[in-house]
């Protein structure tokens, strides 16, 4: 196999973006504040290229990645390579069939292709669902690697430990080609569930294990901002008509996350309606007891998936606009007004930044589907930090970032639990 494109220190690192969806991995690199250029990004799905296009003013190569070769990879001459495939093949809502499934077939067709490549990459970077790591695919992402020569560092991370309120725990693998190494290469070929060695923690007590313990998880959650940063609408719940449960009014947005893009005002208005969020009260009286419910000064909310807002079982968290005495199920759901999260309230759970936006042509559900397949740029993007930096430091440069700041944020040490 050849050795791969060196760079000149000051050149932009050159970075290909496999699965591209709306651009959660090309945010995290910029949050990241790592000198990388996103050379070609690939994706199927026009309604996601459209968005991608929409925010990076670039069109995704739109097309079947199991059909690129190798001379069309080496034509980028890429650096990295980041790749989020699809996950159903490994969730517990599939039918579980690992490699035999036919999704699974382009992310491991890509990877076979590397030691034709005259220009391998020196980086890879992996996303997937939890359940991943245990899959047949796994190991022969795994087996591939070391034959070419690959380091690999592996989490289990969520949100949560970043001081976020959602709980989405997911499956990362970095990857190094020799002689490139992580920091610290004592955690080399590790697949740890805790951040420390992100934010400089490289003491080698990293546990492997996850703590499931109540104490790690009610101290993990008191670290967590509340669910209310991240909304879009203040709650009115003197608004509320008592008869038919409806938000019977318009709702301001708050500022700090703006107002909703301009097709969400159906009447062209600048008042925005919340009622198309509330949840009916026929599902209420049919669900309600499997629905996940949250408030406003709630720590933690449930993974979106993109069935949200199609379904209520199982696809994330339902917000009470109206807060009762006392909270949970024991008080009645049809009074807690239930409603669900807009896309730019998912968003910013996915801590996508505020300049973010849908195309007037998406709908509601597509908005729904595409945050769902997404991922957590608070998780990645420290992920992509550490996964750029060289142990000499001499080929990152790190441009300070002016939202979250995720260098400051100081994970909960002992802990490195992931909540369901
Ligand atoms: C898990 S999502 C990744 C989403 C992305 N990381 C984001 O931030 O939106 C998987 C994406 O891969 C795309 N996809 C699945 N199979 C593909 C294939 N064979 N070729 C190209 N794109 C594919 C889907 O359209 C979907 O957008």
């Amino acid at each position: 196999m050849a050795e791969g494109s060196h760079k000149p220190q000051e050149e932009p690192w050159r970075v290909l973006e496999f699965y591209s969806g709306i651009g959660g991995m090309r945010y995290s690199l910029m949050k990241a504040g790592v000198n990388a250029k996103v050379v070609e990004a690939f994706d199927i799905n026009d309604k996601a290229n459209d968005v991608y296009e929409h925010n990076f003013g670039h069109r995704p190569h739109q097309g079947n990645i199991q059909s690129l070769t190798a001379a069309d990879l080496d034509s980028y001459g890429a650096h990295a390579w980041l790749l989020s495939p699809p996950c159903q093949p490994y969730t517990r809502q599939g039918l579980q069939k690992h490699s035999g499934d036919a999704r699974a077939l382009s992310f491991l067709k890509i990877l076979e292709l590397i030691p034709h490549t005259s220009q391998p990459p020196s980086m890879l970077f992996v996303e997937n669902v939890v359940g991943f790591e245990t899959s047949d695919t796994h190991t022969e992402m795994i087996d591939i690697l070391a034959k070419t020569n690959f380091v690999v560092l592996e989490f289990i991370l969520s949100p949560l430990q970043f001081g976020i309120p959602y709980s989405r725990p997911r499956y990362f693998c970095l990857a190094k080609r020799k002689p490139s190494s992580f920091q610290n290469q004592l955690l080399n070929n590790r697949l740890l569930w805790s951040p420390r060695p992100l934010f400089g923690h490289d003491d080698n007590t990293v546990a492997i294990e996850h703590d499931q313990s109540q104490e790690s998880c009610d101290k993990l959650l008191q670290s967590c901002e509340p669910v209310e940063k991240f909304l879009e609408f203040e709650n009115h719940s003197d608004q509320m008509d008592t008869e038919s449960g409806l938000l019977d009014t318009t709702i301001v947005p708050i500022d700090a996350y703006g107002a909703l893009e301009k097709n969400d005002d159906a009447n062209g208005r600048n008042d925005i309606s919340l009622n198309q969020y509330l949840v009916p009260l026929s599902l209420i009286e049919r669900w309600g007891s499997a629905m996940d419910i949250v408030y406003p000064d709630s720590k933690r909310c449930c993974c979106f998936t993109k069935s949200y807002y199609r379904y209520v079982k199982g696809t994330g968290s339902l917000l009470a606009t109206v807060q009762p005495k006392k909270k949970g199920k024991s008080s009645s759901l049809k009074e807690q007004c239930l409603r669900f999260f807009t896309p730019r309230e998912v968003a910013n759970l996915h801590s996508f930044p505020e300049d973010f936006h849908f195309p007037q042509h998406i709908s509601l559900r597509q908005r729904y589907a595409l945050l769902g397949n997404s991922l957590s740029i608070a998780v990645v993007a420290p992920l992509l930090r550490y996964l750029f930096a060289e142990p000499s430091a001499q080929n990152m440069q790190i441009f300070p970032s002016n939202d979250i700041p995720i260098a400051n944020f100081q994970p909960c040490d002992e802990i490195n639990l992931i909540i369901k």
